[in-house]
Formats: C-alpha cells, structure tokens, sequence
C-alpha cells in the first residue's frame, strides 16, 4: 500500500524538526530515510506511524487520510532499534502475541494462529527457536522475531527504526542482505531509517536523504550517489576529496575515482604520497599535493598498489568529479517525485 506524507511539519517547542516534508512511498517500495543524527528520520516515521500528532500536513496510506487515526487502527508494523521483545514469553507466544490480543470475533483460531506464526518463523528462519526465551537467542536473532512479529498482524506498510543498529558490522550485513531479500518475497511497502550510507545503498529501491528537518535529495541509489545535488548529499553519501574551489562552486572526486600514475600525464595534479593503508583488498594512499592545496584520498584494490610507497612523487587524475555550489543548500532538490 502507498503511503504519503505532505507538507508536513512538526515542532518540539522552538524547534523544526520536520519542515514542509512531502514524500511518496508507492505501493511494494522499500525506501531508506537517510540523514545524520536529529536531522528528523524518527520523528517522520512516529507521525506515519501515529505516534506524533504534526502540526501541519497529511498522511495518507493507500490514498486514504489517516493524518487523525490513532496508532492501533492504521494497520502499520513497527520494528526499533531495540528489539523490545517479551522476555517472559518464548519466540511463538512473542510472535503469536498481536494475533491473541486481537478482539473477539477479528482473534483467529488456535489452530490458524499456530499455523501463521510457524509459517512466519519459517520466514525469518527461526523456526527452530520456537520454544526458546529471546534471553537465549543472539541479537539478530532477535530482531528477526522482532520482524516476524511485527508481520504477524499483517500490517499494510512497515516501519523500521535503525532495525540494526545495535548490532555489530558482520550481524548487520546479514541481516541487510536478508532483509532485502524477505522484501523481494513479500513485497511489503517499507521505509527503514538509517544513518549507515552504505545500508542505505545497498537494499533500498529510495533513498530520501535528510537534512535539518527536510528532505534534501531523494532518488534512485544511483542516482543520489552518482547525481548528488547538493554538497550536504554529495559528503553524506561517502568521502569526498576537494579538488578545486572557486567562486562559490567547490569541485570533489571520490576515493574511487581518483587514479595514481607513476609518471606525469596531461591535466594531471602531483603530489607525494603520505601513508599507505591497506584494509582488507582494498589500499587506501594519502596524497599531499605538491602545490600545497590540501590532501587527497585515493583508494585501489591492493593488487594496483604497485611499487608505490611512501614518499614517492605521483600524479593524480580523476576519472569522475562533481561541481556544486559551496555552503547550505541553496535549495532542496528531488529527482524525481
Ligand atoms: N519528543 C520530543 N521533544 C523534544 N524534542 C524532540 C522530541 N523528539 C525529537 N526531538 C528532537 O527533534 C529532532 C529530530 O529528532 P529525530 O529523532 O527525528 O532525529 P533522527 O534523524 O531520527 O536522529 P537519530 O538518527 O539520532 O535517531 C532532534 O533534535 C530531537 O532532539
């Protein structure tokens, strides 16, 4: 189901932090609300999910306006940072939990319901851990019966509020690949919040990236990082090295894009290498330019390193640089609506 928020905005006392935001989610999207920490990602997801009242604006879920319907009728699941799990009761009854407390006529039958929520622990592949406590399982695991038992009352959208930011990197990575891949199979409309860029790129189909209460850039995860509008866009979504500035208009290369050459080419910048790091396949050369406009990051795989080392005098090229205006975003951009 679609949702969309319009001209919403969202005051704590003096403070905006939403400010004029409007989005559309279609219908099966998994988007990703990127942006640094207060910058408003929480606070649009409490009021889609009507735990916040905004102060102007709407939200309407599949066409409808709920902007005035209370949390529990909007049909909207909700997984947190901190899997708020039952501890007292085992993975099944967590999972089974929304489904018994439904009332009367609406609570499915014991059978139904045991059928449902094996057929969900399937799903987040814990169905061997039916019968244990969430003290007993790790903390992806966790989260998964988080995620089962969000599912569970088979919400229209799903909210994900840094679903894995309290995990560490290798738990995280699995559990993104495997979110992606539990969207691809049920193809329930999502928006997950996040401030991890390469979380971002790598499993949204969006990315709506947040600044200071308002949406600074949304599109493809190509196109944000291969098109950012803004500088603000263009540093979030990974390191930028400057390689020019000039009448307000600052000119930045990726790591990646920079190249190292041994002898002087056309157009190229020289300058001497500083450290050399190499971080699992990957090398990552420092390079203090010759004409003393600053330092400059370069990353290739191990295998191009060569025989570069430090001190050695190199010329560098970018294979792709981007120009933007310096300073605030004169504007906010969107690619597309
Ligand atoms: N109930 C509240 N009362 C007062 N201020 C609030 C309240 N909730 C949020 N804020 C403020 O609104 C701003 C936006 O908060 P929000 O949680 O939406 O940011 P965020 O982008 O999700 O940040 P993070 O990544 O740290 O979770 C912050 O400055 C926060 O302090």
């Amino acid at each position: 189901m679609s949702i969309q928020v319009q001209h919403l905005s969202k005051q704590f006392g003096t403070f905006a932090a939403l400010h004029d935001v409007t989005l559309n989610v279609p219908d099966g999207q998994l988007v990703a609300l990127l942006g640094p920490s207060g910058s408003g990602k929480t606070t649009l997801l409490r009021v889609i999910a009507g735990l916040e009242i905004p102060d102007t604006g709407r939200v309407l879920l599949g066409g409808q306006d709920i902007t005035h319907a209370g949390p529990g009728g909007r049909g909207i699941g909700f997984v947190f940072q901190h899997y708020a799990l039952f501890k007292h009761l085992s993975v099944f009854e967590n999972v089974a939990f929304g489904l018994k407390v439904k009332r009367g006529g609406q609570r499915p039958a014991p059978p139904v319901i045991r059928d449902k929520v094996m057929r969900l622990l399937e799903l987040v592949q814990l169905d061997w851990a039916a019968a244990r406590y969430p003290a007993q399982l790790s903390g992806g695991q966790r989260q998964r019966v988080a995620l089962a038992r969000a599912l569970a009352v088979e919400p229209q959208v799903l909210l994900l509020d840094e679903p894995f930011g309290a995990l560490d990197a290798s738990v995280r990575q699995e559990l993104r690949d495997w979110l992606r891949r539990l969207h691809d199979e049920i193809h329930l409309t999502s928006i997950f919040v996040t401030h991890d860029q390469a979380e971002a790129l790598e499993i949204a189909d969006r990315i709506v990236v947040f600044n200071a209460g308002q949406i600074e850039q949304e599109g493809t995860p190509e196109e944000v990082y291969d098109h950012p509008a803004t500088l603000f866009t263009y540093r979030f979504l990974g390191k930028a090295n400057v390689l020019a500035r000039a009448g307000g208009q600052v000119t930045l290369a990726r790591p990646h894009d920079l190249h190292l050459h041994s002898e002087s080419v056309p157009g190229a910048w020289a300058g001497v290498i500083t450290r050399i790091h190499v971080v699992g396949p990957e090398a990552r050369v420092d390079v203090a330019r010759s004409d003393d406009s600053g330092a400059l990051e370069v990353y290739l795989p191990k295998t191009q390193l060569g025989g570069a080392s430090v001190g050695q005098v190199v010329y560098l090229t970018a294979e792709r640089q981007a120009t933007l205006p310096e300073g605030e975003s004169p504007q906010r951009f969107r690619l597309r609506s």
